[in-house]
Protein backbone atom coordinates (compact mmCIF):
# COMPACT_ATOMS: atom_id res chain seq x y z
CA UNK A 1 0.00 0.00 0.00
CA UNK A 2 1.09 3.62 -0.46
CA UNK A 3 -0.35 7.05 0.92
CA UNK A 4 0.32 10.72 0.45
CA UNK A 5 -0.35 13.95 2.54
CA UNK A 6 0.26 17.29 2.50
CA UNK A 7 2.98 19.52 4.11
CA UNK A 8 1.80 22.84 4.95
CA UNK A 9 4.15 25.28 5.95
CA UNK A 10 3.91 27.95 8.93
CA UNK A 11 5.47 31.11 8.66
CA UNK A 12 8.74 31.21 7.38
CA UNK A 13 8.96 28.09 7.21
CA UNK A 14 9.55 27.18 10.23
CA UNK A 15 7.86 23.92 10.17
CA UNK A 16 5.36 21.83 8.20
CA UNK A 17 1.89 20.21 9.32
CA UNK A 18 0.46 17.38 8.06
CA UNK A 19 -3.40 16.03 8.90
CA UNK A 20 -3.63 12.72 10.83
CA UNK A 21 -6.43 10.46 12.00
CA UNK A 22 -6.04 9.19 15.31
CA UNK A 23 -9.12 7.13 16.84
CA UNK A 24 -11.20 8.91 14.38
CA UNK A 25 -10.26 12.21 15.31
CA UNK A 26 -8.31 14.12 12.81
CA UNK A 27 -5.22 16.06 14.06
CA UNK A 28 -3.03 18.19 12.57
CA UNK A 29 1.07 17.15 12.95
CA UNK A 30 4.26 18.33 12.56
CA UNK A 31 6.10 15.61 10.93
CA UNK A 32 9.44 14.71 12.39
CA UNK A 33 12.40 13.05 11.24
CA UNK A 34 14.45 14.45 13.91
CA UNK A 35 12.72 12.17 17.08
CA UNK A 36 10.65 9.56 17.40
CA UNK A 37 7.89 9.81 20.05
CA UNK A 38 4.04 10.46 17.76
CA UNK A 39 2.44 12.33 20.77
CA UNK A 40 -0.49 15.00 20.87
CA UNK A 41 -2.00 17.81 22.82
CA UNK A 42 -4.85 15.57 25.04
CA UNK A 43 -8.02 16.81 26.90
CA UNK A 44 -5.71 16.35 30.10
CA UNK A 45 -4.19 19.41 29.51
CA UNK A 46 -4.68 22.70 31.07
CA UNK A 47 -7.39 24.63 28.88
CA UNK A 48 -4.14 27.20 29.61
CA UNK A 49 -1.93 25.08 27.45
CA UNK A 50 -4.60 23.84 24.94
CA UNK A 51 -6.22 26.84 24.15
CA UNK A 52 -6.22 27.24 20.50
CA UNK A 53 -5.24 23.83 19.54
CA UNK A 54 -6.94 20.54 18.60
CA UNK A 55 -6.39 18.15 21.30
CA UNK A 56 -7.19 13.96 21.15
CA UNK A 57 -10.22 12.66 23.37
CA UNK A 58 -9.08 9.24 23.89
CA UNK A 59 -12.57 8.96 25.95
CA UNK A 60 -14.23 9.59 22.48
CA UNK A 61 -12.49 6.67 20.54
CA UNK A 62 -13.71 3.47 20.60
CA UNK A 63 -10.34 2.15 19.45
CA UNK A 64 -7.94 3.59 22.15
CA UNK A 65 -6.88 1.27 24.89
CA UNK A 66 -4.79 2.93 27.33
CA UNK A 67 -0.78 1.61 28.13
CA UNK A 68 -1.30 1.00 31.89
CA UNK A 69 1.89 2.86 33.45
CA UNK A 70 3.53 3.61 30.88
CA UNK A 71 5.16 7.33 30.72
CA UNK A 72 7.29 9.19 27.92
CA UNK A 73 9.02 12.53 28.65
CA UNK A 74 11.32 13.91 25.51
CA UNK A 75 13.77 16.98 25.27
CA UNK A 76 13.92 18.55 21.95
CA UNK A 77 17.53 20.42 20.39
CA UNK A 78 15.72 23.72 20.44
CA UNK A 79 15.16 23.16 24.20
CA UNK A 80 11.36 22.45 24.13
CA UNK A 81 10.16 19.84 26.07
CA UNK A 82 6.98 17.83 26.53
CA UNK A 83 5.96 15.00 28.71
CA UNK A 84 2.85 12.76 29.26
CA UNK A 85 1.01 9.22 29.22
CA UNK A 86 0.68 6.51 26.75
CA UNK A 87 -2.31 4.76 24.87
CA UNK A 88 -2.38 2.90 21.69
CA UNK A 89 -4.81 3.57 18.90
CA UNK A 90 -5.84 3.42 14.77
CA UNK A 91 -3.34 6.23 13.05
CA UNK A 92 -4.47 6.94 9.49
CA UNK A 93 -2.05 8.94 7.45
CA UNK A 94 -3.05 9.20 3.75
CA UNK A 95 -5.26 6.31 3.97
CA UNK A 96 -2.83 4.30 5.36
CA UNK A 97 -3.16 2.41 8.82
CA UNK A 98 -1.60 1.11 11.73
CA UNK A 99 -4.43 -0.62 13.76
CA UNK A 100 -2.06 -0.63 17.05
CA UNK A 101 0.27 2.27 17.23
CA UNK A 102 1.48 3.92 20.16
CA UNK A 103 0.23 7.30 20.61
CA UNK A 104 1.66 9.64 23.19
CA UNK A 105 -1.06 12.08 25.15
CA UNK A 106 0.95 15.15 26.65
CA UNK A 107 -0.42 16.53 30.34
CA UNK A 108 2.89 19.01 30.43
CA UNK A 109 4.33 21.17 27.45
CA UNK A 110 7.11 23.72 27.01
CA UNK A 111 5.62 27.41 25.84
CA UNK A 112 6.81 26.68 22.19
CA UNK A 113 4.71 24.15 21.59
CA UNK A 114 1.56 26.27 23.39
CA UNK A 115 1.88 29.19 21.36
CA UNK A 116 1.98 26.83 18.53
CA UNK A 117 -1.40 26.99 17.82
CA UNK A 118 -1.33 25.29 14.56
CA UNK A 119 0.17 22.68 16.14
CA UNK A 120 -1.15 19.93 17.51
CA UNK A 121 1.68 17.19 18.69
CA UNK A 122 4.89 15.67 16.70
CA UNK A 123 4.78 12.59 14.61
CA UNK A 124 8.20 11.10 14.99
CA UNK A 125 10.15 9.20 11.67
CA UNK A 126 13.44 8.84 13.34
CA UNK A 127 14.44 5.65 14.96
CA UNK A 128 12.75 3.58 17.81
CA UNK A 129 15.92 3.58 19.44
CA UNK A 130 15.22 7.58 20.94
CA UNK A 131 11.63 6.77 21.36
CA UNK A 132 11.07 8.08 25.01
CA UNK A 133 8.12 6.11 26.19
CA UNK A 134 9.14 4.03 29.53
CA UNK A 135 9.55 1.05 30.60
CA UNK A 136 9.46 -0.20 27.02
CA UNK A 137 10.25 2.18 23.87
CA UNK A 138 7.67 1.70 21.61
CA UNK A 139 8.25 1.55 17.61
CA UNK A 140 7.21 4.51 14.97
CA UNK A 141 4.17 4.86 12.77
CA UNK A 142 7.26 4.29 9.66
CA UNK A 143 8.52 1.19 11.50
CA UNK A 144 5.10 -0.14 11.95
CA UNK A 145 4.01 0.16 8.88
CA UNK A 146 6.98 -0.54 6.89
CA UNK A 147 6.41 -3.51 6.16
CA UNK A 148 2.91 -3.27 4.67
CA UNK A 149 4.06 -0.84 2.42
CA UNK A 150 4.76 -1.56 -1.14
CA UNK A 151 8.21 -0.19 -0.71
CA UNK A 152 9.59 0.26 2.90
CA UNK A 153 10.17 4.19 2.34
CA UNK A 154 8.45 7.42 3.10
CA UNK A 155 9.61 10.80 1.09
CA UNK A 156 9.59 14.26 1.88
CA UNK A 157 8.82 16.98 -1.03
CA UNK A 158 8.64 20.27 0.73
CA UNK A 159 7.69 23.32 -0.46
CA UNK A 160 9.62 27.05 -0.07
CA UNK A 161 6.47 29.04 1.19
CA UNK A 162 3.98 26.15 -0.38
CA UNK A 163 2.17 23.62 0.21
CA UNK A 164 4.03 19.66 0.06
CA UNK A 165 3.64 16.65 0.32
CA UNK A 166 4.82 13.29 2.16
CA UNK A 167 4.52 10.34 0.84
CA UNK A 168 4.80 6.57 2.23
CA UNK A 169 5.50 3.39 0.71
CA UNK A 170 6.22 5.15 -3.00
CA UNK A 171 9.23 6.95 -4.89
CA UNK A 172 6.89 9.44 -7.02
CA UNK A 173 8.53 9.90 -10.16
CA UNK A 174 6.74 12.56 -11.00
CA UNK A 175 7.98 14.49 -7.41
CA UNK A 176 12.03 14.38 -9.27
CA UNK A 177 13.76 14.23 -12.07
CA UNK A 178 17.50 13.46 -12.44
CA UNK A 179 19.22 10.62 -10.64
CA UNK A 180 18.28 10.53 -6.39
CA UNK A 181 22.02 10.97 -4.53
CA UNK A 182 21.74 8.19 -2.24
CA UNK A 183 24.33 7.86 0.59
CA UNK A 184 23.92 5.18 3.40
CA UNK A 185 22.99 6.06 6.98
CA UNK A 186 23.85 5.35 10.45
CA UNK A 187 20.67 4.94 12.53
CA UNK A 188 22.57 4.16 15.56
CA UNK A 189 21.81 7.37 17.10
CA UNK A 190 18.54 7.34 16.11
CA UNK A 191 18.97 9.54 13.22
CA UNK A 192 18.72 9.57 9.39
CA UNK A 193 22.74 10.26 9.79
CA UNK A 194 25.47 10.26 7.09
CA UNK A 195 29.15 11.78 6.73
CA UNK A 196 29.46 15.10 4.98
CA UNK A 197 32.80 15.47 4.31
CA UNK A 198 32.96 18.83 2.73
CA UNK A 199 31.19 22.47 1.58
CA UNK A 200 31.30 25.06 -1.01
CA UNK A 201 30.94 28.52 -0.91
CA UNK A 202 30.24 30.60 -3.57
CA UNK A 203 29.30 29.31 -7.06
CA UNK A 204 31.38 26.79 -8.68
CA UNK A 205 32.81 27.50 -5.14
CA UNK A 206 35.83 24.38 -4.77
CA UNK A 207 35.13 21.42 -2.76
CA UNK A 208 36.31 22.11 0.95
CA UNK A 209 37.19 19.40 2.55
CA UNK A 210 36.31 19.14 6.19
CA UNK A 211 37.57 15.85 7.56
CA UNK A 212 37.11 17.02 11.02
CA UNK A 213 33.01 18.10 10.23
CA UNK A 214 30.57 17.00 12.55
CA UNK A 215 28.08 13.97 11.24
CA UNK A 216 24.68 15.48 9.67
CA UNK A 217 21.10 14.36 10.30
CA UNK A 218 18.23 14.81 7.96
CA UNK A 219 15.82 16.90 10.33
CA UNK A 220 12.54 17.93 8.82
CA UNK A 221 11.34 19.24 12.18
CA UNK A 222 14.19 21.63 12.40
CA UNK A 223 13.70 24.95 10.42
CA UNK A 224 17.38 26.42 10.19
CA UNK A 225 20.81 24.34 8.45
CA UNK A 226 22.30 24.19 11.35
CA UNK A 227 26.30 23.90 11.00
CA UNK A 228 29.67 23.44 13.04
CA UNK A 229 31.05 26.71 13.98
CA UNK A 230 33.96 27.22 11.91
CA UNK A 231 31.97 26.28 9.23
CA UNK A 232 29.25 28.79 9.44
CA UNK A 233 32.05 31.39 9.85
CA UNK A 234 33.29 30.67 6.86
CA UNK A 235 30.14 31.31 5.02
CA UNK A 236 29.41 34.47 6.83
CA UNK A 237 32.73 35.87 6.18
CA UNK A 238 32.16 35.65 2.59
CA UNK A 239 28.98 38.51 3.16
CA UNK A 240 29.66 42.06 3.87
CA UNK A 241 28.34 43.24 6.71
CA UNK A 242 27.06 40.18 8.50
CA UNK A 243 27.91 39.79 12.40
CA UNK A 244 26.60 37.52 15.12
CA UNK A 245 24.01 39.44 16.56
CA UNK A 246 23.78 37.98 20.41
CA UNK A 247 19.74 39.50 20.80
CA UNK A 248 18.60 37.78 17.55
CA UNK A 249 20.44 34.14 18.60
CA UNK A 250 22.67 34.20 15.90
CA UNK A 251 24.29 35.50 12.42
CA UNK A 252 22.37 38.38 10.69
CA UNK A 253 23.37 40.53 7.97
CA UNK A 254 22.34 43.54 6.09
CA UNK A 255 18.96 42.31 3.58
CA UNK A 256 21.03 43.88 0.59
CA UNK A 257 23.78 42.26 1.06
CA UNK A 258 25.10 39.54 -1.86
CA UNK A 259 24.61 36.03 -0.47
CA UNK A 260 27.01 33.55 -2.13
CA UNK A 261 25.52 29.92 -3.19
CA UNK A 262 26.34 27.13 -0.11
CA UNK A 263 27.00 23.50 -0.92
CA UNK A 264 27.51 20.76 1.77
CA UNK A 265 28.26 16.97 0.82
CA UNK A 266 25.49 14.39 1.50
CA UNK A 267 27.96 11.19 1.91
CA UNK A 268 30.63 11.48 0.06
CA UNK A 269 29.05 11.25 -3.39
CA UNK A 270 27.36 14.48 -3.70
CA UNK A 271 26.56 18.30 -3.13
CA UNK A 272 23.69 19.36 -2.33
CA UNK A 273 23.98 23.63 -3.39
CA UNK A 274 21.52 26.47 -2.34
CA UNK A 275 21.36 29.65 -3.52
CA UNK A 276 22.55 32.29 -1.88
CA UNK A 277 18.89 33.96 -1.96
CA UNK A 278 17.52 30.77 -0.38
CA UNK A 279 20.00 31.02 2.32
CA UNK A 280 17.96 34.09 3.44
CA UNK A 281 15.58 33.01 5.71
CA UNK A 282 13.69 36.11 7.83
CA UNK A 283 13.60 39.63 7.18
CA UNK A 284 13.83 41.02 11.26
CA UNK A 285 12.92 44.77 10.11
CA UNK A 286 15.04 47.82 9.92
CA UNK A 287 17.04 46.42 6.53
CA UNK A 288 18.31 43.77 9.20
CA UNK A 289 18.20 40.01 8.00
CA UNK A 290 18.77 36.27 9.99
CA UNK A 291 20.81 34.07 7.96
CA UNK A 292 19.14 30.21 7.53
CA UNK A 293 22.77 29.13 8.15
CA UNK A 294 23.42 29.29 11.57
CA UNK A 295 25.95 27.22 14.13
CA UNK A 296 24.82 24.30 16.03
CA UNK A 297 26.45 25.22 18.98
CA UNK A 298 28.38 22.51 18.95
CA UNK A 299 26.13 19.52 19.39
CA UNK A 300 28.35 17.17 17.33
CA UNK A 301 26.11 16.83 14.92
CA UNK A 302 25.25 19.25 12.10
CA UNK A 303 21.58 19.51 11.58
CA UNK A 304 20.36 19.66 7.88
CA UNK A 305 16.66 21.30 8.26
CA UNK A 306 13.85 22.97 6.25
CA UNK A 307 16.10 25.79 4.85
CA UNK A 308 18.03 22.72 2.99
CA UNK A 309 15.30 20.26 2.75
CA UNK A 310 12.57 22.66 1.08
CA UNK A 311 14.84 22.75 -2.32
CA UNK A 312 15.23 18.87 -2.72
CA UNK A 313 13.03 15.79 -3.07
CA UNK A 314 14.42 13.85 -0.19
CA UNK A 315 13.97 9.66 0.12
CA UNK A 316 14.17 8.28 3.58
CA UNK A 317 14.75 4.29 2.90
CA UNK A 318 13.79 2.35 5.79
CA UNK A 319 14.63 -0.73 3.68
CA UNK A 320 18.16 0.38 2.42
CA UNK A 321 18.74 2.06 5.60
CA UNK A 322 19.87 5.07 3.66
CA UNK A 323 19.06 8.65 2.52
CA UNK A 324 18.75 10.48 -0.92
CA UNK A 325 18.17 13.97 -2.33
CA UNK A 326 16.55 14.90 -5.95
CA UNK A 327 15.83 17.58 -8.06
CA UNK A 328 12.82 18.33 -7.85
CA UNK A 329 10.35 17.96 -10.74
N1 LIG B 1 13.70 17.80 15.48
C1 LIG B 1 13.33 19.16 15.92
C2 LIG B 1 11.98 19.14 16.58
O1 LIG B 1 10.97 18.77 15.67
C3 LIG B 1 11.61 20.46 17.20
S1 LIG B 1 10.27 20.24 18.34
C4 LIG B 1 9.32 21.66 18.12
C5 LIG B 1 9.44 22.68 19.03
C6 LIG B 1 8.63 23.81 18.89
C7 LIG B 1 7.74 23.92 17.83
C8 LIG B 1 7.64 22.88 16.91
C9 LIG B 1 8.44 21.75 17.05
C10 LIG B 1 12.84 21.03 17.93
O2 LIG B 1 13.55 21.92 17.10
C11 LIG B 1 14.65 21.21 16.54
C12 LIG B 1 14.37 19.76 16.88
O3 LIG B 1 13.75 19.97 18.14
Amino acid sequence: ETGQVTASPEQNDSEYLSPVTIGGQPLTLDFDTGSADLWVFSNSLPSSDSAGHVTFDPSKSSTFTPYSGATWQIAYGDGSSATGSVGFDSVTIGGVTVAHQAVELADNLSGAFVQDTQNDGLLGLGFSTINTIQTQRQKTFFENIMPSLALPVFTANLQADASGTYTFGAIDAAQYSGPIHYTAIDSSAGFWQFPSPSYTIGSNGASVPCTTCSPAIADTGTSLVLLDDDVVAAYYAQVSGASQDQSQGGYVFPCSASLPDFGVAIGSGYTAVLAGKEILYEDLGGGVCYGGLQSNAGQGVQIFGDVLLRHFFAVFDGGAKRFGLAKKA
